[in-house]
């Protein structure tokens, strides 16, 4: 037989299990939705019952309604490739694998779910460590049709002539695929150095590293959705948090998870961590250095202690016929002593009240001739309503918001830093936040730090908030201190700053983490105290770690990477760079010219010719808002320009980088910033500049 006809015949061979597994899917997806309207009528029922009977009733219907709708969703969700892969063991065993475990009617195994330990083979079986695998085969599908394979010979000893093998290489046909809008999973050509990372157990910190295209990014996603699958129980009830560095990083991976039919994990950037408060901007490098050092915790906690700017800074009351005055200095002192009591300071206001009340008495106290008794002077004053005004007005609630405004005032900020911030660094932070333009990405984590701080004020309890009928899903307000997480996992995890890993570290008290990053691409410029912070995150030094390498590059080719790895050969040593495996034979394009919004839109559509996928333009931030306005002018939807710092964990099939060496000037960490606008292509890169020498 020709090549042609073995793989078409193969080809048949797989759509008829594939067509069985399909008829199978429809039965249970039946089955479900037979499921899901017996629990709705269940929940009718119980509209009709005795009110005892209800709660129980209520609850049966969500457990079902909650199970029958989970199958539904991840039927759903397997639209394509739902079996990918197949193994041929040396017991004359035939298994399938795919994105979800399938038994026929009679339990029979139709298909494993990938995260299944049955399924490791099909990830980690090598020519050298076959585990009794002889032959491997990734079917790739469109929709319910099978459209190629590509085989593995494991152990070519074994194979029979009635085995036959064909294609060649299923991984680099998946890497030189198109490159949408959205990031894709993986699971049909997950490598053996990424499989062990993602079957980590989950206890503990577990610490993934690689250089760029390495896989980080794909490896914890599938690794969140292979932990739901061995530890729902204790992943899914309390949540699973993925924080990545912007919203258009947490857009682009968004589609990855549900394609694995997992949807209830939160996925959040580093800017909108905290309800309420969305980042709308970026600080430039030295704002954002003074921001997020941990300095800024001390600048806080001194700024909080002052008094509101519109307090009162005298109390004068009369008290049976004599005049008792509290003066600045009086007042100073009462405050100290009630920022160091045990509470917080917006749950502290009662305690202030008491506090003025007991130097009202000693006041009292220390006039001759003026006999009072200390309780009766406490108990008449403290009903009096201008003492609550004086109260209310002196010991302020105050939201996070309202401290850093305070802080605009170049005066406020200083007097609050003290000797903490040098007079440079007053005038840069205060000057962001008199500008008023929004919050920025390190404004978060300040946010978030006074948040505890401070503390919440009390809340007024209203019964109409009472609801004995509301959905027991989730218990309202669950989620208020951030702080239920089961599993963390921090992408981009060598920008974060100190205070950042305050934030996200308050958020896995009780969670197991998986964090990864590349040290090379980090632009955060103060490494220790970075790492120092995240230590904390973790619970301290003797928490549980493991780390894993990886050290393949899948997105670049080797020529564009070549060109990468030379401008960080001062900041990298060699072993922190990935060899990158797929060459095209096209080189990197260097234009030199000065008119370089003109040559970077050229040289993009002539990439949209070329490519299918997207292009990216990366240029400085300070070029950014022009370009995209010509680029929407342009209106074509495979285009996108972003900065250097946006561009992380970014790629596009064909990427133009602007002037490079602005990127390296504009940030304390320029190399790395352009490291990383250089390792986004997956195919062309053209370097527009105006330096005839570069690189
Ligand atoms: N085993 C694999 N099979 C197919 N594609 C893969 C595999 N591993 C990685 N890739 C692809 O390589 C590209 C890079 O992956 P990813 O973005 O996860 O890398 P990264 O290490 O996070 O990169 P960076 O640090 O540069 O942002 C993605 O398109 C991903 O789908």
């Amino acid at each position: 037989m020709s090549e042609t006809s073995v793989r078409e015949a193969e080809i048949a061979v797989e759509q008829k299990h594939v067509d069985i597994v399909y008829a199978r899917v429809a039965e249970m997806r039946a089955e479900a939705e037979a499921m899901r309207v017996r629990g709705d009528e269940l929940a009718h029922g119980a509209r009709n019952e005795a009110v005892f009977e209800q709660a129980a009733m209520l609850f049966e219907r969500d457990v079902m309604v909650r199970h029958a709708t989970q199958i539904l969703r991840t039927l759903d969700a397997e639209h394509e490739g739902l079996v990918f892969g197949r193994l041929d063991s040396t017991d004359g065993e035939t298994q399938y694998v795919g994105r979800l475990g399938v038994r026929d009617g009679d339990f029979e195994n139709l298909v494993t779910d990938w995260r299944a330990p049955a399924a490791a083979a099909f990830y980690q079986a090598t020519a050298e460590m076959p585990m009794e695998v002889i032959r491997r085969r990734v079917i790739r599908s469109t929709g319910q049709s099978v459209v190629d394979i590509d085989d593995d010979l494991l152990m070519p000893e074994s194979r029979q002539d009635s085995m036959p093998v064909v294609g060649e290489g299923a991984l680099m046909a998946s890497l030189t695929r198109a490159r949408g809008e959205n990031m894709r999973d993986i699971v049909a050509t997950i490598q053996k150095e990424q499989d062990e990372a993602i079957r980590a157990p989950w206890r503990g910190v577990t610490e993934i590293t690689g250089g760029p295209g390495t896989g980080k990014t794909a490896v914890a996603l599938h690794r969140v959705a292979y932990l739901l699958y061995r530890d729902r129980r204790r992943m899914g009830g309390t949540g699973v948090l993925v924080v990545g560095p912007s919203p258009a990083f947490t857009s682009y991976i968004s589609r990855v998870l549900p394609s694995m039919g997992e949807d209830n994990v939160e996925l959040r950037s580093l800017s909108d961590l905290l309800d309420g408060a969305a980042a709308t901007k970026v600080d430039p490098a030295p704002v954002a250095a003074v921001k997020g050092s941990l300095r800024m915790r001390r600048v806080l906690k001194r700024a909080i202690r002052e008094a509101p700017h519109d307090a009162p800074t005298e109390l004068r009351i009369v008290y049976r016929g004599e005049v008792l005055k509290l003066e600045a200095r009086d007042l100073a002192t009462v405050r100290a002593a009630v920022h160091n009591g045990r509470r917080l300071p917006n749950q502290s206001r009662v305690d202030a009240a008491e506090a003025l009340l007991e130097a009202l008495w000693r006041k009292a106290d220390s006039y001759e001739d003026f006999p009072v008794k200390r309780a009766d002077l406490i108990t008449e004053l403290g009903e009096r309503i201008e003492f609550h005004r004086f109260v209310v007005m002196w010991w302020q609630l105050v939201t996070p918001a309202d401290v850093l405004r305070t802080l605009a005032d170049r005066r406020l900020l200083a007097r609050a830093s003290g000797r903490v911030l040098t007079r440079t660094e007053v005038d840069l932070v205060a000057d962001s936040w008199a500008e008023g333009s929004g919050w920025s990405v390190a404004d978060i984590a300040l946010l978030d730090e006074l948040r505890v701080l401070l503390g919440r004020p009390p809340k007024r309890r209203r019964r109409a908030d009472f609801d004995p009928f509301a959905p027991v899903s989730v218990p309202s307000g669950r989620r208020q201190d951030y702080d239920e997480y089961s599993h963390i996992v921090i992408d981009e995890a060598q920008d974060l700053s100190p205070m950042q890993w305050r934030m996200v570290g308050r958020r896995g008290k009780y969670a197991s983490w998986t964090v990864v990053g590349d040290p090379v691409q980090s632009s955060w410029p103060d490494p220790a105290e970075a790492r120092q912070a995240m230590d904390a995150a973790f619970g301290g030094p003797r928490t549980q770690r493991r780390r894993f390498g990886l050290r393949t590059n899948y997105r670049n080719s080797a020529e564009i990477f070549d060109l990468a790895g030379k401008v960080v050969r001062d900041v990298a040593t060699p072993d922190q760079l990935p060899h990158a495996v797929r060459s095209t034979g096209v080189d990197p394009v260097i234009r030199v010219t000065t008119a370089l919004t003109d040559a970077a839109f050229e040289e993009a559509t002539q990439l949209l010719s070329i490519v299918d996928g997207t292009v990216g333009i990366i240029t400085a931030t300070s070029r950014v808002d022009s370009f995209r306005a010509t680029a929407e002018a342009a209106g074509e939807p495979r285009l996108r320009v972003v900065d250097g710092l946006e561009s992380k964990g970014l790629e596009y099939d064909a990427v133009v980088l602007v002037e490079p060496d602005e990127l390296v000037h504009e940030s304390s960490t320029g190399p790395r910033t352009l490291y990383v606008a250089l390792t986004r292509a997956t195919q062309r890169l053209t370097v527009v500049t105006s330096n005839p020498s570069w690189p």
